[in-house]
């Protein structure tokens, strides 16, 4: 039988708890390559699914290390941007290696005289050839273009290089490395019960999901990575219009199209009291309000409460899972067939893919 988007849900447990066990091995080429070297300033290059993954993990680099990162979408630095002088690694991501966007900027960055590593699923692609060295996400590549278990994978990964820098710098004490690493396990061990929740609680809200003609995910710091990525999903998947949007942005214009027809998600890691004002003053204006949260302290009709609590960059890899979730029900629902491909002379005729 044919993998699907749930294949790969179910199966990201697994997968995150290989990647936690094989660290720091499996980043081998980028520990090597740290020896002696400190980084203080960093550059992330990533696309659609990828940047959303970078997004969740920043503030683990900045915040929680003070590793100084900038984001770039790669089409945008390859043309307007420059690369800041102060910056002493260089990490393209690209699940499938077949970004044409990526591998344009990483060929300015190597013209620069930097070299740059790729964090990818396929090490014989085209982005991990190119590159300098090749970070290996440690998953096997994902059949399904709809990528869940390749975001979250990439996210942890993300998560794991910070850890990874700021050990290699003394950043953070052996003990303390051990604490975080020990931390993930226990998140990817009690991903099963996220999933089981999830799937509960779409199975409850059925008719307000299909009742919708729009859906709006709100987040703050790492959780805008999740609010994307649910962007990027709903409208793979449902092909209905989504966005995802920062909670303070979403009060800066955003806020102005709701309508009786529009569905919010608000996600929080732990009780925010600004997301939950915003949230309490637009439930009169759209269908529905839903909470995505770690917080048991609200059980609420509405609430989808994970109840397993975890620093906020690391909650992002719980909250994803009831939009990756969604994403696939809501395609059935609506009649979508995610087997049959639309599109399908896409990368042929813009070459978006090598
Ligand atoms: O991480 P990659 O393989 O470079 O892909 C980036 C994005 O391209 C897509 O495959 C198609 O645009 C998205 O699903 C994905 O998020």
């Amino acid at each position: 039988m044919n993998a699907t988007m749930l294949t790969y849900i179910y199966g990201t447990p697994d997968a995150l708890a290989k990647i936690v066990r094989e660290y720091p091995e499996n980043l081998l080429p980028l520990k090597n390559a740290l020896a002696g070297k400190p980084v203080k300033r960093m550059m992330l290059l990533a696309t659609g699914s990828s940047y959303n993954a970078a997004l969740c993990a920043r503030s683990y680099f900045e915040e929680t290390f003070g590793i100084l990162v900038d984001l770039k979408e790669p089409d945008y630095f390859t043309y307007y941007e420059r690369i800041d002088p102060a910056t002493s690694l260089v990490l393209a991501i690209s699940q499938s290696g077949k970004s044409a966007s990526t591998l344009a900027a990483m060929q300015k960055v190597q013209a620069a005289g930097l070299p740059v590593f790729c964090l990818t699923a396929d090490p014989a692609s085209a982005a991990a050839q190119a590159a300098d060295g090749v970070l290996d996400l440690n998953t096997g590549i994902e059949q399904v273009g709809f990528v869940t278990r390749g975001f979250s994978a990439t996210v942890l990964n993300l998560l794991l290089i910070a850890l990874l820098i700021a050990e290699s710098q003394g950043t953070v004490s052996r003990a303390a490395a051990a604490a975080e690493r020990d931390a993930l396990h226990t998140l990817a061990a009690a991903l099963p019960t996220v999933i089981e929740k999830s799937e509960a609680f779409i199975r409850q809200h059925r008719a307000a999901w299909l009742a919708a003609s729009r859906y709006v995910a709100i987040g703050y710091g790492a959780l805008l990575g999740v609010a994307k990525e649910a962007e990027t999903k709903l409208t793979e998947t449902v092909r209905l219009p989504a966005s995802g949007v920062e909670l303070e942005a979403y009060m800066h214009g955003p806020y102005l199209e709701a309508n009786r027809s529009h569905l919010l998600f608000f996600i929080e890691h732990q009780k925010n009291t600004r997301l939950r004002a915003l949230r309490d003053y637009m439930r009169p204006y759209v269908s529905e309000v839903f909470t995505m949260t770690l917080e048991s302290d609200e059980p609420a009709e509405n609430t989808l409460s994970l109840g397993i609590p975890s620093n906020h960059p690391f909650s992002t890899l719980q909250l994803i899972v009831p939009f990756q979730l969604l994403s696939f029900h809501l395609a059935a629902l609506r009649g979508v067939d995610l087997n049959i491909r639309i599109f399908d002379d896409f990368d042929q005729v813009l070459k978006s893919k090598v």
